[in-house]
């Protein structure tokens, strides 16, 4: 089995798709809507990506990427992100990481580094890469970097704003291997119309059966402005009733639209 995942090697990614793979081959692509258009061409089983992160929000590119492409989802993993600066020694005057990793430490660096330059690069992994090459870069990643590069040093530890800072990744695949079974399921709706109390309307029927929403997210369609495609989240698998009658019911209050069931799935708290 081939898993796909934010490359290169010592990505927050890559340790979260080390879970999933179980020993298998780990390949690295550089952006998350190849991973995920890959996987649903077939040119992979499975694809791990980052979706939501507990103090910087979604990572819409994944969002954006669920919505143009059919895949299923079929895991959720949850890993605590503890950052750490990395840099050949104090010297540095740019600091590169993945946008979400700059914004999930902005405090540190305004009051740390309030002179550096951040520069937002592919991934935290590609940010150590840079500041192995280049001393006047600094990175920020996880720690474990530092251990397979002499060159780096670990400049400081849980640089991120919240101790508690955590990212969910969801893990897909081919949309034929989509699973009704799970304690979660996420889906998207498209209603292609606007009238006041039509989001109303979206989520009453789930309020109505007792089904728990965990996540609801607007996304511009980027067909016209003030056009929203909706992703749902809820705590409650497909293959219960209540949660097959609501959807039955949005589909009907959607029919102009579209709705892209992408699966239940179960989820795991993964540390490392
Ligand atoms: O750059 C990485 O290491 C990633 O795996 C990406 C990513 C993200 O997209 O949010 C994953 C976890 C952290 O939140 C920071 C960055």
């Amino acid at each position: 089995m081939t898993t796909l995942t934010l490359g290169p090697a010592g990505t927050y990614s890559h340790r979260a798709a080390q879970a999933v793979a179980d020993g298998d081959d780990i390949e690295f692509l550089e952006s998350v809507t190849a991973i995920v258009e890959a996987v649903a061409d077939g040119d992979a089983d499975r694809g791990v990506v980052a979706v939501e992160n507990s103090i910087e929000g979604s990572v819409t590119e994944s969002l954006d990427a669920f919505a143009e492409y059919d895949v299923a989802v079929v895991q959720e993993i949850i890993t605590p992100i503890r950052h750490a600066l990395l840099a050949q020694d104090e010297e540095f005057d740019t600091v590169a990481s993945h946008a979400q990793a700059l914004a999930q430490c902005r405090g540190f660096l305004e009051e740390h580094y309030p002179d550096a330059n951040l520069e937002a690069v592919a991934s935290t992994a590609r940010g150590v890469q840079r500041a192995r090459e280049d001393a006047s870069f600094a990175a920020i990643g996880h720690p474990a970097n530092a251990a397979d590069a002499e060159e780096l040093q670990v400049l400081a530890e849980d640089i991120q704003d919240q101790s508690s800072n955590a990212t969910r990744f969801l893990v897909v695949a081919p949309a034929e291997e989509r699973s009704d079974a799970g304690s979660k399921s996420s889906f998207i709706v498209y209603p292609d119309v606007d009238y006041p109390g039509l989001l109303l309307e979206l989520l009453e029927p789930f309020a109505d059966r007792d089904v728990n929403f965990t996540r609801v997210e607007s996304r511009p369609s980027g067909e016209r402005l003030g056009d929203y495609v909706f992703h749902m989240d809820v705590a409650a698998g497909l293959y219960e009733e209540r949660t097959q009658e609501a959807l039955a019911d949005v589909e009907d209050i959607v029919e102009e639209g579209w709705v892209r069931r992408l699966g239940s799935y179960d989820s795991e708290t993964v540390l490392y």
